[in-house]
């Protein structure tokens, strides 16, 4: 694909037609991402979160350990969200994800090629791609075949060193144009997750306000919730 910068936007007639079709959108959902770093005692409070409120995916990123020991933590937070029909995605390693047989692998700019992914894991398997605030790198994760692009940081945050800045106004832009779902990332708390999902967010990810809300992780995802309109008492 032609490197257009976003300014001088083009979208390729191939790409165009395969989702330039907007239609039905669901609600916006809660993708939940794991701290980056974990003991066997997380179980637990994986548990405990989903339990607390509806959440459509789980991400398994732990950063600064090796595939061997995210294989041997991830065995019972698979089963965990298996159980509860929550999406088991692994951050950053296509290979991982093949040996754990997980539903997703969730791609940076610099952790492979969606092409790749999709030879290895196959058609099934959800395969998202980091986009920072590029509209570009969008279009070109949805050309290689992503079943999800993600933006952010849409506010600071302390989980990660962020280093590009996305405009809420970029999610209204690409759910307008496109079909493809996107996520909202970075620094996302119930409290200022509004303004993402009237701009369209088909999901929001979160960490820290999960794991740290400090009424504990099943408080947070029911504060989620209730932004989200799921909570028990506000159907
Ligand atoms: C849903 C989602 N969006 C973005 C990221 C960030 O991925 P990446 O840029 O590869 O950075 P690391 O998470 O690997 O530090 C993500 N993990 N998930
Ligand atoms: C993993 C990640 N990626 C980001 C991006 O901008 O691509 S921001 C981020 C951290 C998300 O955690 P929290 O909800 O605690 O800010
Ligand atoms: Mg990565």
């Amino acid at each position: 694909m032609t490197d257009f910068t976003d300014d001088e936007l083009k979208i390729s007639p191939d790409f165009a037609a395969q989702f330039g079709q907007p239609g039905f959108r669901p609600a916006c959902q809660l993708y939940l991402i794991s701290p980056p770093s974990i003991d066997v005692r997380f179980a637990d409070s994986l548990a405990a979160a989903l339990d607390a409120g509806k959440v459509a995916a789980f991400q398994l990123r732990l950063k600064g350990i090796d595939d061997h020991a995210i294989a041997a933590l991830a065995e019972p937070l698979q089963r965990i969200c298996a159980e509860r029909d929550v999406a088991f995605i692994i951050n950053d390693s296509i290979g991982l994800a093949k040996r754990l047989g997980a539903d997703g692998v969730h791609l940076g700019q610099g952790d492979g090629d969606p092409r790749d992914a999709r030879a290895q894991l196959g058609p099934k398997v959800q395969i998202g791609v980091t986009c920072h605030d590029s509209r570009h790198l969008a279009m070109e994760a949805g050309e290689a075949g992503a079943d999800y692009v993600a933006f952010g940081a849409f506010y600071p945050s302390t989980t990660k060193d962020a280093r590009h800045f996305a405009d809420p106004a970029l999610l209204g832009w690409w759910t307008t144009v496109f079909e493809l779902p996107c996520v909202a990332i970075g620094g996302i708390t119930a409290e200022n997750a509004a303004p993402l999902v009237a701009a369209g967010a088909d999901f929001i990810a979160v960490s820290s306000a999960v794991w740290q809300h400090p009424d504990g992780p099943a408080a947070g995802v029911a504060a989620f919730a209730e932004v989200l309109g799921q909570s028990r008492t506000s159907a």
